[in-house]
């Protein structure tokens, strides 16, 4: 197994920008399409798949759940509900949707599920790049994404405190 790289860097996002970012998504993918449905990868995937659904005017979605991290520490993935009710078959003609790849554990895994699909992240690491169809944001590997649901408006130190302290 490769060693976990620690987060040194820390990337903010919000809301404003996930929307931004997720239709920017929306139109790499309409060109891509037609689209018959959406499979979000919860919980991460949820909100991207929201938006692109309303964009793409897609109402078909349905919803693969895995969970691997707890917080920022990476366990065995576990998959708690699978895609075999909704029709999606091996996936041809549908989206996989998801935040971001990271090491591409998750997108392994669901790509097992649906091989045909196109898979489809907002953000994402280079070690989980190659297995993402497309994305619109590439952070470095060591950069750990605050997405807006996790986080809240709260007192920043100024810059030279900070700077004094480190
Ligand atoms: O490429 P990987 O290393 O597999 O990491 C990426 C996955 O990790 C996060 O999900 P998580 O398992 O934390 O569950 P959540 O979406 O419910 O937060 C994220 O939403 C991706 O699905
Ligand atoms: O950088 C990240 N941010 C949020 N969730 C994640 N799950 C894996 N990597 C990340
Ligand atoms: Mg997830």
């Amino acid at each position: 197994m490769p060693e976990a790289v620690p987060f040194n860097k820390h990337f903010p996002v919000s809301w404003e920008e996930l929307h931004r970012n997720a239709k920017a998504l929306a139109w790499r993918l309409i060109d891509k399409g037609p689209w018959k449905g959406i499979v979000a990868v919860t919980r991460g995937g949820l909100v991207p798949a929201a938006i692109i659904a309303r964009e793409l005017e897609l109402r078909l979605i349905d919803t693969v759940c895995v969970s691997s991290y707890d917080h920022q520490n990476q366990r065995e993935a576990m998959v708690l509900k699978g895609v075999e009710a909704s029709g999606a078959g091996d996936g041809e003609g549908w989206l996989i949707i998801d935040d971001l790849v990271d090491t591409g554990k998750t997108a392994v895994i669901v790509r097992k599920m649906l091989p045909k699909a196109h898979f489809a992240t907002v953000y994402a690491k280079p070690a989980g790049r190659p297995l993402v169809d497309t994305f619109i944001t590439e952070v470095s590997q060591d950069t750990w994404i605050h997405f807006p649901w996790d986080i809240e408006l709260q007192f920043s130190q100024p810059i030279a405190k900070q700077h004094r302290g480190s």
